[in-house]
């Protein structure tokens, strides 16, 4: 039988919509039979540091405030530092990456490169997002998967105007389950 694995979703979010997108990533782990999880958001995940060792894939989200991560987000990045960096306790384990922001661009490359140095300076193995960007062509409707056209990880975007009551759309919160579901399946065949 196979072993069954873990996965934690980490997140900050100040005015809800990339708790939405978490919401919708961990709906999509939880699609994978054998994939327990648990959804943290960054202080939770300070508080609670010393049981991060425990889960086998974690998905790492922030909105994008200035060009880069939060800096709620960036504490929790920091609080990793004494306990893990030197333990290696993360080390090898599944790791991947979102990020939510109003503008389609709004420089969210640069979060997403924030979480994945992150990831690496623990020893962790980045999964990118995994889909081709479809929305790039005279007869692209706007609501492809991955519509925000990221490779690195999953980029959505809310409007401005719009609460998380109505933002991000459907399509970007349907490409954040197919995320949750892909690291749960890869993180479940690398531990099995
Ligand atoms: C301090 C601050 C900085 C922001 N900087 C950016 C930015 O660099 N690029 C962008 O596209 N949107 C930016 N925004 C807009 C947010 O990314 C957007 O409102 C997002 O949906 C907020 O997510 P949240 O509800 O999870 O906090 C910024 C918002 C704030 C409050």
């Amino acid at each position: 039988m196979s072993k069954q694995v873990s996965i934690a979703i980490i997140y900050y979010s100040g005015m809800g919509h990339t708790k939405k997108v978490a919401e919708h990533v961990y709906k999509g782990v939880l699609s994978v039979p054998n994939v327990t999880a648990r959804l943290f958001t960054s202080d939770e995940a300070i508080k609670e540091i010393a049981t991060l060792e425990n889960f086998d894939g974690f998905i790492f989200g922030s909105p994008t405030y200035m060009g880069n991560v939060a800096a709620k987000f960036k504490e929790f990045m920091e609080a990793t530092s004494p306990v893990y960096f030197r333990q290696r306790n993360l080390q090898d384990k599944i790791a991947a990456g979102f990020t939510n922001s109003a503008s389609f661009s709004g420089d969210k490359q640069s979060t997403l490169l924030s979480i994945f140095t992150f990831a690496a300076q623990h020893g962790m193995i980045w999964v990118p997002l995994g889909l081709p960007p479809l929305n790039n062509n005279s007869q692209s409707t706007g609501n492809e998967p991955n519509r925000c056209g990221f490779f690195t990880g999953l980029g959505t975007q809310s409007n401005a105007d719009q609460s998380a009551e109505f933002a991000p759309p459907e399509t970007d919160l349907l490409t954040a389950e197919s995320l949750g579901a892909r690291v749960a399946k890869i993180t479940h065949k690398f531990n099995n």
